[in-house]
C-alpha cells in the first residue's frame, strides 16, 4: 500500500469560502460600466477557473462562453481594483480547515496550496486568514503560464515539495480539480461544498469525498487503500 507524502489543497471553495467578496468585486466591476449587479448565486457558479475567466462570465451573464467579451481586458483591470478592496471583507474558513490542517501537519505531512487565483489576491488571502504558515508551496493561477485543469500546476507544486505526484492528495471542488489531478495523476478528494461549476462536475469520477478538511485528517493514513 502506498503512503500519503503530501496534500495540495485547492483554495477557492475549498479552504475559504471567497464568493461573497468575489461577487462583490465582480459587481463594482460590472457599476463601472453600467451594468446590472448578479446574485451572488450565479457568481459561484463562475468561480474556478481564474479571474480571467470570471469576469468575461459576468460580462456575458452565463458560464458557458464560446470566446471572451470584447471588453474583458479592461473590466479586469477595474475587478483587480475593486477585489484588492475588500478581499478580506466577508471570507471565511470552510468549518474543520484550520484543525483539520493542524492534524496534517502534526502528522509530519507537507502542504500546498494550487489555486488558479492570481498570485496577487493569494498571497495576502493565505496571510489574512492566518494559513500561510502551513503551506511552504504556493502555485497560483499566473505562476506558471498555465492554470488548472492543465496538470502542470499540480506537477510544480509535487516538484517543489519534492514528492511524487502518484503519491499526493489533491483536496478541490471543482471541475477544474478534477481535471488537473486526473490529468497529473494525484489523488482527487473532493469537498461536497464550495463551487463545482456544475453538479455534473464529479459525476461517475471515483473520487473520495470528504465533508470537512478535519476529516480528512482523520482518514488520511488509509486514503489508498480505500
Ligand atoms: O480563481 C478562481 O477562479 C478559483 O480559484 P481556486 O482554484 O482556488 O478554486
Ligand atoms: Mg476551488
Amino acid at each position: 500500500m502506498q503512503n500519503v507524502a503530501a496534500v495540495l489543497f485547492d483554495l477557492d471553495g475549498t479552504l475559504v469560502d471567497s464568493a461573497p467578496d468575489l461577487t462583490t468585486a465582480v459587481n463594482r466591476m460590472l457599476a463601472d460600466r453600467q451594468r446590472s449587479p448578479m446574485p451572488e448565486a450565479r457568481v459561484r457558479e463562475w468561480i474556478g477557473n481564474g479571474a480571467r475567466k470570471l469576469v468575461a462570465r459576468a460580462l456575458a451573464g452565463q458560464r458557458h462562453i464560446a470566446s471572451e467579451p470584447a471588453e474583458t481586458e479592461d473590466a479586469l483591470a477595474q475587478f483587480f481594483v475593486h477585489y484588492t478592496d475588500c478581499l478580506v471583507d466577508k471570507s471565511v474558513l470552510y468549518p474543520g480547515v484550520r484543525a483539520g490542517l493542524e492534524r496534517l501537519k502534526a502528522l509530519g505531512l507537507p502542504l500546498g496550496v494550487v489555486t488558479n487565483k492570481p498570485g496577487r489576491f493569494t498571497d495576502p488571502l493565505l496571510k489574512a486568514m492566518d494559513l500561510a504558515e502551513f503551506f511552504p508551496v504556493v502555485v497560483s493561477g499566473d505562476t506558471l503560464t498555465v492554470r488548472k485543469p492543465d496538470p502542470a500546476p499540480l506537477l510544480h507544486a509535487a516538484s517543489a515539495l519534492n514528492v511524487p505526484i502518484e503519491h499526493c492528495v489533491y483536496v478541490g471542488d471543482s471541475l477544474a480539480d478534477r481535471g488537473a489531478a486526473d490529468a497529473a495523476g494525484a489523488l482527487l478528494v473532493r469537498v461536497p461544498y464550495g463551487y463545482p461549476g456544475e453538479e455534473s462536475a464529479f459525476a461517475g469520477h471515483p473520487q473520495r469525498l470528504t465533508m470537512r478538511v478535519d476529516e480528512l485528517a482523520e482518514q488520511i493514513n488509509g486514503i489508498f487503500a480505500a
